[in-house]
C-alpha cells in the first residue's frame, strides 16, 4: 500500500438509467483528472426512482450498470466502486449490490446491502426498502488489494449498525466505503456524525460517496460525500451540489494513528471474528 487519491462521488441520480451513467462518467473523468486512482460512486448511482418501476427494470439496470463499471475502470485505468444497484432476485424483487470492479474490468469484491431501510420518518416520508430489496444475508468482504490496502464495503442505512464495522475492523480493514443516498430529513442530523464515528472507533480511513439534491417527488437526499481519516478528521466534504470528494489516503498517516489511539490493539470483548 502506497500513498494514493481517492475520490467519493457526489451526483443527483434521476429516474433515468442513460442520464445517470452519462453524469457519472463526467464526475470519473474529473476525478482522473484530478489524480485519483481509486473512484467510489453512490448508492443507486445509476436510478434512483419509484420502487415499481427500478425492480420493473432491473434487469437492464444490472446488465448495463456492471458492464457500465467495467468499462469505466478499463477505460480510466482505476479501480472503481458502484455503490449499490438493484440486480434481480427471487419474488419479484432485487438485491442492493455493490461490486468493486478493477482496472482490468475484473470484478473484485461484490456486497447485497444487509440493512434495508423500512422507516418512517417524521417529516412524512416513508422507505419501505424491503418491499423491493431482498437483504443480503453476508457479512460485507475486505479485499485485500496490494496498492490501496484493504478494503471493507458497507452501503447506506448499514451505517447505523457498528457491528458491520467491526466486523470489517475484526477482518483488518483500513479503508472502508460507505456510498450512500442518506435522506435530507436524517443526514443533516446524523451522516457526518455516524462516518466520524465509523472512522474513530475503527482508526480507519471511511470513503463515502453521496446523492444529493431533488430525485423525483418528495425523494430529496443530504449530499455531503466526504472522506474521513483514522482520526475522525474530514479530509474532504462535497457539500450539496454535484461533485468530488478527493483526499489522500496515506499508510503512514494510519500506521501513525493507530500507534497514537491503538484501542484496535485493546478489544476485549469482540475479539473473535463473527462467522459470517
Ligand atoms: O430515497 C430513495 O429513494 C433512495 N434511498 C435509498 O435507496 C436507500 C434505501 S431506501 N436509502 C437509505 O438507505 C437511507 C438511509 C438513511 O437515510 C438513514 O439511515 O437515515
Amino acid at each position: 500500500m502506497k500513498s494514493y487519491l481517492a475520490a467519493a462521488v457526489q451526483m443527483t441520480s434521476l429516474p433515468d438509467l442513460e442520464k445517470n451513467l452519462t453524469q457519472a462518467e463526467e464526475w470519473i473523468d474529473l476525478a482522473v483528472r484530478r489524480g485519483a486512482e481509486l473512484v467510489g460512486l453512490p448508492e443507486n448511482f445509476s436510478f434512483l426512482g419509484e420502487e415499481a418501476q427500478k425492480v420493473q427494470q432491473a434487469p437492464e439496470i444490472a446488465e448495463r450498470t456492471e458492464k457500465f463499471l467495467k468499462t469505466m475502470a478499463q477505460r480510466y485505468q482505476i479501480t472503481l466502486l458502484g455503490g449499490g444497484f438493484p440486480v434481480p432476485a427471487e419474488h419479484n424483487h432485487v438485491t442492493n449490490t455493490l461490486l468493486l470492479v478493477g482496472p482490468d474490468g475484473q470484478t473484485l469484491a461484490q456486497y447485497n446491502k444487509v440493512h434495508l431501510f423500512d422507516v418512517d420518518l417524521p417529516d412524512g416520508n416513508t422507505y419501505q426498502e424491503s418491499a423491493t430489496v431482498l437483504a443480503g444475508r453476508e457479512y460485507p468482504p475486505v479485499y485485500d488489494s496490494e496498492r490501496f490496502g484493504r478494503l471493507g464495503f458497507s452501503i447506506c442505512y448499514d451505517v447505523r449498525f457498528p457491528e458491520l464495522y467491526r466486523h470489517l475492523a475484526n477482518q483488518s480493514a483500513e479503508v472502508i466505503f460507505v456510498p450512500a443516498a442518506f435522506t435530507a430529513f436524517t443526514g443533516k442530523d446524523h451522516w457526518q456524525v455516524l462516518l466520524q464515528a465509523r472512522a474513530i472507533e475503527n482508526t480507519a480511513y471511511i470513503i463515502a460517496p453521496a446523492q444529493t439534491g431533488v430525485h423525483y417527488g418528495r425523494r430529496q437526499t443530504h449530499g455531503h460525500a466526504m472522506i474521513v481519516d483514522p482520526w475522525g478528521i474530514v479530509l474532504a466534504n462535497a457539500g450539496r451540489e454535484p461533485g468530488l470528494a478527493i483526499a489522500e489516503i496515506s499508510p503512514r498517516r494510519l500506521a501513525t494513528v493507530r500507534q497514537q489511539m491503538p484501542c484496535l490493539q485493546h478489544r476485549v470483548l469482540s475479539t473473535t471474528v463473527p462467522s459470517a
